[in-house]
């Protein structure tokens, strides 16, 4: 495995569920060698992909197996992880944590930049390339939701990781914006995990991962991934019983 890779080695993933004595397992038993600037990760809801983002920054553990993200690994050098892996949630106010957008960025950066001049110039500098600029000093409990997804990956992306980890990073975006994300993630230098529900987006990667039911089902190039998700879901939606009204 290069040191630029992520690599996972028999990964599974087990919770205990209240009142069962049987624990959850959230994924079985996970290998995968991923040394690709752009890795997509599509599957049905609940299927164990945000899961399987987590374990890239130890924010889940494995029950079972090692996770290294660039020569590091998440059990024993998780500091180092979490130095190098910048996460962005689905749900942006999960870790904006300060009242406004500057100074969520400049909190960012408060360990890389000491001098507080060069902090908020490049916090501004990096507000102004994602159209944010306007909105620096908003609360962040007035920002849209697409406004706040874009602040998460801007304070994110403003200290450079290593890696980068989006978690359904389109969710609340408008078409503009969603254009913003996929040439953001087009022109970077880091290597790109993301899982997304946006099959256009998926399509932009090098390499797709589909989850289904906490397995990798299905790994390789982006079109053949969607292509193999579009058909499990058809399948899925055959299986239901849709026919008649509800009453
Ligand atoms: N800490 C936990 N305890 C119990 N169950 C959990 C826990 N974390 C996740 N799960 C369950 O594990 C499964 C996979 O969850 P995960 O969030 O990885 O799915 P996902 O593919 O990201 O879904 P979505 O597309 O809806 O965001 C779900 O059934 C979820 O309810």
């Amino acid at each position: 495995m290069g040191v630029d890779s992520i690599s996972l080695s028999r990964v599974s993933v087990r919770v205990a569920v209240d009142d069962s004595q049987v624990p959850k397992t959230l994924l079985h038993d996970v290998s995968l060698d991923l040394p690709e600037r752009r890795i997509g990760v599509i599957g049905a809801n609940g299927s164990g992909k945000s899961t399987l983002l987590r374990l890239l920054n130890g924010l889940v553990a494995p029950t079972e197996g090692t996770v290294v993200v660039h020569g590091h690994s998440t059990s024993s050098e998780l500091r180092r992880v979490r130095s190098n892996v910048g996460f962005v949630f689905t749900d942006p106010l999960s870790q904006l944590v300060m009242p406004t957008g500057r100074e969520d960025v400049e909190l960012s950066l408060r360990r890389s930049l000491r001098n507080s001049k060069e902090r908020a110039a490049r916090a501004e500098a990096v507000l102004d390339r994602f159209g944010l600029l306007h909105l620096a000093d908003q609360s962040i409990y007035e920002l849209s939701g697409g406004e706040r997804q874009l602040l998460a990956l801007a304070a994110v992306l403003a200290v450079n990781p290593g890696v980068l980890v989006l978690d359904e990073p389109s969710t609340l975006l408008d078409l503009r914006n969603r254009e913003l994300l996929r040439r953001t993630i087009g022109a970077l230098e880091q290597q790109v995990v993301m899982s997304t529900h946006d099959l256009d987006l998926a399509l932009d990667m090098e390499r797709v991962l589909v989850v289904e039911a906490g397995r990798i089902v299905f790994d390789g190039g982006a079109a053949e991934g969607v292509a193999h998700y579009r058909a499990l879901c058809a399948a899925a939606v055959d299986g239901l019983p849709l026919k008649g009204s509800m009453s």
